[in-house]
């Protein structure tokens, strides 16, 4: 297997060497590091021919020639799997500016060979829902932020600019009101990706054109629902960017670069430090509060989550000491051990079987007190027997008493295990109805914003509405516009008909009055004729001045013909005649220019109506399209609102449920307490009772001891085995009397002298009893527990 396992827990830390860039080439030195043949050690080369190498082992090392495919093959899928059940993951890129961590994090999202883990790892994820079981509904939010001078912007809305971190049970360590984008394919996740990377503070330095200077997080959180079950999972994954350490001698960094450099300095020393607090193993407290990134990757180090860091270097010995700085770094992240889970949140249905379990184990508990109450019932019944029925032997209900004592108390402390075992589901089951209660508020909380966003589309659609209407009513004025035009232009033509028959006529006059001789007016006055005369004569004279004039510019122009051309035109009427269509060509042209420009003009406004006449159509199309996409989108989300208040209820109902079982359970619990405390009762009743007996039993065996006594005084007897008969006196004095159980007494003693017969005058001598029956001899010697007991 390529990578190590992390099934201890600890962070995987992986190592990558980029290759030597322009400049590092130009200073033409060699690389200062070795790779071993493990792909797991890097060597820095000694300085002296006596010194050792210095060597670090890490769970995978890249040499320079690797390509981006397999960084993401080693380092990012099997945390990408994690997430995809359930677990949360990080994977962070540490080290010296320019030394490739976004080419290693992002890399070039549009080049297949180029793009690096961020854009392979959503490919990855949406290829892996594609393939997932039909009863797994899955949701995937991308948040991308970043922390700049300790502040933290959403780089998806950068209004906000200064969030908030907060932690919670559910949730663990959150940044607040970061926007979320609920996306469905790769390709939004990549517009996403575009935009926030438009947003981030990024600065050309000496060392680094592109240098990011501030630490990204880009984190994606995908939930997955079993339809079956109703069981929910979720993983968030932080893919972290950190700004690269360096030396503002290097970078040449001033003013506010200088700035940027002391705070990604400052946020990357208190990195260290925590690391430092987690894995020296004396720190009681880990400095995470001491910086923006260290409190958000909390969870990321020592927490909840699989992490994977990834180191970058330069191989240039020109970069030396920082190279060796950060393969610190990493063999020291090395250790740090992290408690990763399955986020998984109970259905109804597991709810409800620990609720089976609990009344289970309800049931069980009452079995178990029917029992121990027949137990004491039973001995009760032995305690309170009569006296005189109570012919059983003592010692045995001693030993029944005894055990029956054992058993209840082994009874009561079950029971008190089992009580505290039932407090503990109950507060558990008080956990849940908690969880579930903040599920509903969230579920509330999206469905309000279902309906915000509802709203806005609605507005959205209402702007486009009128936006339509305005459009519809610019075109008619187009319309109208052209219309003018169009009148334009035909009163334009009649004028330019007009014009040419005006012409045609001049022309027709001018061939009249050189091709026709003037007819004498036959009657007319002498003063008319001679003002017709002078009329004409001026007319002559006229028509003289302008065809001198035409006689002249036809002598000009023969001159040049003849200066120009060989081939002049010949003849003066063919000049006339060229002339006076050169003039007729010259308006014509000049008309026709102003024609041509009006028809351009009148061309372009049709053009431009219907260009506007297609827009309108693709506005009407877009419209009709987007109002079916909004209907549908309506349509969808009054589903999912449904569906959503169908859940919210389900879970109103089963928290409702819980509530009333939990109700329920505490009720069962007092009905519990109660039998117990009258067990208890009945216990000490017993107790009580018991040694009542037991002290009666004492004065019975003190009182037995005494006449016991009495009787070895007077010489009478040592022992007596029940059922024997004693003796006293003699003769018709004699006294017998058998000896029954321990209640016997015997009338003997020197007060019983006036009953003694007086026979033969001897007195009777009470002082010297003797047994009658048994074998008193054998019996003496008997000890006294075995068949043999004073009465
Ligand atoms: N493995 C690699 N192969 C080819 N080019 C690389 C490689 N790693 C880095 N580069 C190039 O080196 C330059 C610096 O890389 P990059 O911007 O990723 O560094 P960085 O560590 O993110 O720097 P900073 O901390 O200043 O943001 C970029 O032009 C990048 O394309």
């Amino acid at each position: 297997m390529e990578t190590s396992d992390d099934s201890s827990g600890n962070i995987r830390v992986l190592c990558r060497f980029r290759p030597l860039n322009e400049k590092e080439k130009a200073m033409a030195e060699n690389i200062c590091v070795d790779f071993g043949p493990d792909s797991k050690t890097v060597m820095m080369r000694a300085e002296t021919e006596n010194s050792e190498p210095l060597r670090f082992v890490f769970d995978y090392v890249f040499d320079p020639s690797t390509v981006q495919s397999k960084i993401y093959k080693v380092a990012a899928s099997p945390i990408v799997d994690a997430v995809m059940q359930g677990y949360n993951g990080t994977i962070f890129a540490y080290g010296q500016t320019s030394s490739g961590k976004t080419f290693t994090m992002t890399g070039v999202i549009t080049d297949p060979e180029l793009m690096g883990i961020i854009p392979r790892m959503v490919g990855d994820v949406f290829a892996k829902i594609n393939n997932a079981d039909e009863h797994i509904e899955f949701t995937v939010k991308v948040g991308y932020c970043e922390i700049y001078m300790e502040k933290i912007k959403d780089l998806l809305d950068p209004r906000k600019n200064n969030l908030k971190i907060h932690e919670d049970k559910a949730r663990g360590v959150y940044i607040e009101d970061l926007t979320e984008s609920y996306v469905t394919n790769d390709r939004e996740v990549y517009e996403l990706m575009r935009i926030g990377t438009n947003n981030r503070e990024v600065a050309y330095t000496h060392m680094n054109a592109g240098s990011s200077r501030s630490h990204s997080l880009f984190c994606v959180t995908i939930t997955q629902t079993n339809k079956l079950d109703m069981s929910t999972k979720s993983g968030k994954f932080y893919l972290v960017d950190l700004a690269g350490s360096e030396k503002v001698g290097k970078t040449g960094a001033e003013g506010k670069r200088l700035e940027e450099a002391k705070n990604i300095n400052k946020s990357l020393t208190a990195l260290g430090q925590v690391i430092n607090a987690l894995t020296d193993g004396k720190s009681s407290h880990v400095p995470y509060r001491d910086s923006k990134l260290t409190r958000v990757l909390q969870d990321s180090l020592g927490g909840n989550s699989k992490t994977t860091l990834i180191i970058a270097c330069s191989p240039h010995p020109y970069n030396e000491a920082e190279t060796l700085s950060t393969l610190r770094f990493g063999i020291r992240a090395k250790s740090i051990k992290n408690k990763a889970k399955v986020n998984k949140e109970y259905t109804v249905a597991e709810l409800k079987l620990m609720l089976t379990k609990a009344k289970e184990e309800i049931m069980l508990k009452d079995k178990r007190i029917s029992v121990l109450e027949q137990a004491v019932n039973k001995s009760g019944i032995l305690i309170g027997g009569d006296e005189e029925s109570s012919t059983k032997d003592e010692s045995e209900l001693e030993i029944s008493k005894v055990s029956v004592y054992d058993d209840m108390i082994q009874e009561l402390e079950d029971t008190r295990a089992r009580l505290s075992e039932e407090v503990d589901m109950n507060s558990k089951l008080r956990q849940e109805i908690e969880i579930k209660t903040k599920e509903n508020e969230e579920i509330k909380g999206d469905y309000d914003f279902l309906n915000k966003h509802i709203g806005s589309l609605q507005e959205k659609l209402t702007t486009t509405e009128s936006t339509l209407a305005e459009k519809e009513e610019h075109i008619e004025q187009l319309i109208m516009a052209q219309e003018y035009l169009r009148n334009d232009i035909s009163s334009l033509n009649e004028k330019k008909n007009e014009l040419e028959q005006t012409i045609i006529k001049k022309d027709e006059e001018i061939l009249k009055w050189k091709t026709q001789p003037r007819e004498a007016p036959s009657t007319v006055n002498i003063k008319d004729l001679e003002h017709q005369i002078q009329v004409l004569r001026a007319q002559l004279q006229e028509e003289q001045k302008k065809s001198k004039e035409l006689i002249a510019r036809c002598e000009h122009l023969e001159r040049r013909w003849n200066e120009q051309a060989s081939n002049a035109i010949p003849n003066l009427d063919k000049i006339k005649e060229y002339l006076r269509e050169e003039a007729v060509r010259e308006e014509q042209t000049l008309w026709n220019e102003e024609k041509q420009t009006l028809m351009n003009d009148f061309q372009a406004i049709l053009e431009k109506s219907a260009e506007l006449q297609i827009e309108l159509n693709e506005t009407k199309e877009n419209y009709s399209t987007m109002e079916q996409a909004l209907s549908e989108e309506v349509k969808k989300l009054r589903s999912k609102n449904e569906s959503l208040e169908k859940s919210f209820e389900q879970s109103t109902l089963n928290s409702h449920n819980l509530f009333s079982q939990l109700a329920e359970s505490k009720i069962q619990k007092q009905v519990v307490d109660r039998k117990l405390a009258n067990v208890n009762e009945k216990c000490l009743k017993l107790e009580a009772e018991s040694k009542k007996d037991k002290e009666k039993l004492a004065e019975a065996e003190k009182f037995i001891k005494d006449l016991y006594a009495k009787y070895e005084e007077q010489n009478i007897i040592n022992r007596v085995p029940f059922g024997s008969t004693i003796e006293v006196g003699s003769g018709s004095t004699r006294i017998r009397k058998s000896i029954k159980g321990g209640k016997a007494t015997i009338p003997i003693g020197k007060n019983r002298s006036s009953d003694a017969d007086t026979e033969a005058g001897s007195k009777p001598d009470f002082s010297r009893p003797r047994l009658l029956t048994g074998e008193h001899n054998k019996m003496f010697q008997m000890p006294y527990k075995d068949n043999c007991k004073p009465f």
